[in-house]
């Protein structure tokens, strides 16, 4: 019997997907006043109803769809949204429609989802009190890993994984210890107090945000999730990838101002014992005499390194340089990127770092977005550049091999066709968005 109902959900879930592949609103809408549940079911690959809509363009199925509630961020097994698709496809009507409702450019670990605040650093007192409020989130790293706990839920295959929230009393013992490191994130956004609200009742502060890090093993608080089941990560850059957006942009803070405080506990001017201040934002050094106290005191403050990352574009228009380094994945190639020097500007770095590690030289440059790294505290300003040489010679040190790939098939890598040569990095790297950019200029494909 079940088997039955099996089979005719899974008839019901094809007829959906069929008919809105075709732009059929009348069967769409009929399925899914039978069956409103197969809304987000998927096909092949991930597909869902309103990706097959959006895949050709048609704006009343696209519609209807989103009015009945379904989930326009579901991503298929290449990791596109209904959105990618209907851009990529050129549907600017469709894509109207779905309209993003992220910032424009902004890439994963890019969100600012909490109020940083950073003037309130310096008060003592308010700090305090928000540290022992009764609705504080404390996110506890442990060398540098946050404590997640896993879903049952899958997207693309893996896990979901969600930062552990805990109150003041969990943390409390270790926020007694020295070693400890305590960093202030900032408050919740909060939406403007409404008209009804009383005009004599004080407004209270959004609940605040800590980071609590420690290098030691903290593996007596897995215990305590209950049900769920806690753990910390300890493949930064591939499990870090799972978060959602919002808990993404808070770790590429926290994890960021850790690992800083991590690798410079003792002055970097005199080799002294420094003091944390301005809640976790500073390290000023022990010892009065210390030259770092005096004048531009920048070394009191945490790291961030400007990384220059460029999709570099053939003089022919309908090419880009990729290249990859001996420890990606078979197949992977990515987009070319260095650190940039000091006295150096954006364009210089992208010139140099094209040309040290591929021969290419490069004339015309353009900044498109960029995203913080935290591992560990890169910010990648992505950048298209555009080639004036072709010759290409690599930097055996850094890159293993570099070639020029057309945009049919870039193309048929970003839609995991048969076709594909290469592959690129997921969808939560700059880099594959520099690539997508790149692909999305050109209307017509
Ligand atoms: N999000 C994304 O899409 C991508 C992110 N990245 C990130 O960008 C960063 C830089 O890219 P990469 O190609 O390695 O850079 P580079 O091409 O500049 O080469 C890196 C090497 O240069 C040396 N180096 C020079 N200055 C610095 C500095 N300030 N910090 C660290 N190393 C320095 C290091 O050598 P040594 O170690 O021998 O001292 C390092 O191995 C990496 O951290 C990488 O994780 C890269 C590509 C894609
Ligand atoms: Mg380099
Ligand atoms: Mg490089
Ligand atoms: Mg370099
Ligand atoms: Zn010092």
């Amino acid at each position: 019997m079940a088997d039955l109902q099996l089979s005719a959900d899974e008839e019901m879930v094809e007829r959906l997907l069929d008919a809105a592949a075709r732009g059929d609103l009348g069967q769409v809408s009929s399925v899914l006043s039978r069956a409103p549940s197969l809304i987000d079911r998927t096909g092949s690959r991930g597909w869902t109803a309103l990706m097959f809509g959006a895949r050709n363009g048609h704006y009343d199925v696209v519609k209807e769809l989103l009015d009945r509630g379904c989930d326009r961020f579901s991503v298929n097994a290449s990791s596109q949204t209904a959105y990618d698709i209907s851009k990529f496809w050129g549907h600017g009507h469709v894509c109207r429609l779905l309209g993003r409702t992220d910032a424009p450019g902004e890439n994963y670990f890019g969100r600012e989802t909490l109020d940083r605040l950073s003037a309130r650093r310096t008060d003592q007192a308010w700090l305090e009190a928000r540290r022992t409020a009764a609705d504080t989130v404390y996110l506890l790293f442990s060398k540098l890993s946050p404590m997640v706990s896993t879903s049952c839920r899958r997207q693309g295959g893996q896990p979901e994984l969600r930062l552990c929230r805990l109150g003041h009393d969990a943390v409390k013992p270790l926020l007694q210890k020295p070693s400890t490191v305590l960093v202030f994130l900032g408050v919740e956004r909060t939406d403007p107090p409404s008209p009804s609200c009383q005009a004599d009742e004080a407004p209270r502060d959004p609940p605040a945000w800590f980071a609590v890090g420690t290098e030691e093993d903290a593996d007596e608080f897995l215990a305590g999730g209950g049900e769920e089941k806690r753990l910390f990560p300890r493949s930064s850059h591939r499990d870090l990838l799972t978060l959602s957006e919002d808990e993404a942009g808070v770790v590429a803070q926290a994890r960021s101002v850790l690992a800083w405080h991590n690798r410079y506990s003792f002055c970097s001017t005199c080799g002294g014992g420094t003091r944390l201040e301005d809640g976790g934002y500073k390290r000023s050094c022990l010892n009065a005499e210390c030259p770092s106290l005096r004048g531009v005191h920048n070394t009191c403050y945490p790291r961030v390194d400007p990384v220059v990352i460029m999709l570099v574009i053939h003089p022919d228009g309908q090419q880009c340089l990729l290249g990859r380094k001996k420890m990606f994945p078979a197949g992977m190639f990515s987009c070319l990127a260095g650190f940039v020097e000091p006295g150096e500007t954006l364009e210089e770095a992208v010139r140099r770092e094209t040309q040290e590690e591929s021969g290419v030289k490069v004339g015309r440059v353009q900044y498109v977005s960029c995203q913080p790294w935290p591992m560990p505290s890169s910010l990648m300003i992505g950048c298209l550049a555009v080639a004036v040489t072709t010759d290409i010679r690599v930097d055996e040190n850094e890159i293993e091999e570099a070639r020029w790939f057309s945009r049919q098939q870039v193309m048929d890598s970003l839609l995991d066709g048969a076709q594909r040569v290469l592959t690129v990095p997921p969808r939560q790297t700059i880099a594959h968005q520099l690539i997508k950019h790149w692909i999305g200029m050109n209307a017509n494909l």
